[in-house]
């Protein structure tokens, strides 16, 4: 099987350098329209699709971005190892603005957005107890410390339906729950990740304290915005990375994640909807057709 990369850009990550024949392509899928154009190109001889999952010019708020559309779209695309790239804040004094954490488990109080592919007429279960991918998380932070940031591998990520920023109630009580960062877009992001049998990779870029820290007051979107700026510098740094660390040539994941669906789908063969099996096409085509 050969490798494609996938880069999901959050605030910030608008574009990404030196992808060759790279072309701004429109994805059409069964769940709209994805939150842009995909930049689709190659990276050192390893095809890469770039999302910026506001839109170019920053278009979608955090519960309108088409998270379905978006996975289904790099799906269709052939993207086999999706990192997802985001602004986050921090509930630890060590995880610093300008710091990368490595999420590998979330907490999910987003509550106004679509959370999955399947539903009446399909019903899947999958298996979120490891949402990320431990070998594509394990290359990006290699990746990430070969630009010279701080990396923290392992972090709990807890989304946030936002637009607002927490109140410090909230602030204090996700800090009481042991979660390390904040922010709003990796949920459904990484559960509709899994549906669709891709490796998924978060990213977590430190922009600020959040509103806990006694010493850094409230969240500060001026101050968030000229972390970004920095931040954005060193995940394109790691982007260009993950091409000689993933290699063309691609083993099944280790861990499962691109078997997902192998024994997820509930409903009986008789009883499925065949309007929501059209629409799956791409995201179960591989255990639908067989
Ligand atoms: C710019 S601060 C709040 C905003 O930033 C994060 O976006 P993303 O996850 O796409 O980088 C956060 O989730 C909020 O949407
Ligand atoms: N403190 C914060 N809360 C939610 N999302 C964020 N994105 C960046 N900083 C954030």
């Amino acid at each position: 099987m050969k490798t494609m990369i996938g880069v999901i850009g959050g605030s910030g990550v608008y574009e990404i350098d030196g992808l060759q024949d790279a072309v701004w392509t429109k994805v059409e899928t069964p769940w709209g329209d994805p939150s842009d154009e995909i930049l689709v190109g190659t990276l050192e001889g390893v095809p890469m699709a770039f999302l910026p999952r506001h839109g170019r010019g920053h278009v979608h708020s955090p519960s309108t971005v088409p998270y379905r559309a978006n996975i289904d779209a790099m799906k269709r695309l052939g993207v086999t190892d999706l990192v997802s790239v985001s602004a986050c804040g921090s509930f630890r004094e060590e995880m610093a603005p300008g710091d990368f954490v490595i999420v590998d488990q979330f907490i999910d109080r987003s509550f106004a957005r679509p959370k999955s592919f399947f539903g009446s007429g399909c019903v899947a279960h999958v298996s979120l107890a490891n949402p990320t991918c431990p070998r594509l998380s394990a290359l990006c932070a290699d990746a990430a410390r070969a630009t010279g940031v701080t990396v923290h591998e392992g972090g709990t990520y807890l989304c946030m339906e936002g637009p607002q920023f927490s109140t410090l109630a909230e602030s204090l009580l996700y800090k009481s729950w042991g979660c390390h960062v904040i922010g709003m877009t990796n949920m459904p992001e990484a559960k509709l990740a899994r549906e669709a049998e891709i490796c998924y990779a978060s990213v977590a870029m430190v922009t600020d304290y959040d509103s806990w820290h006694p010493h850094h007051g409230e969240v500060d979107i001026t101050a968030i915005i000229a972390t970004l700026g920095a931040n954005a510098d060193h995940a394109r740094g790691l982007v260009a990375g993950l091409p000689a660390r993933l290699g063309a040539a691609r083993d099944a994941c280790p861990h499962g994640c691109d078997r997902a669906l192998e024994h997820a789908i509930m409903t009986a063969p008789a009883k499925r909807d065949p309007e929501l099996l059209a629409k799956l096409d791409a995201v179960a085509g591989r255990v639908l057709k067989g």
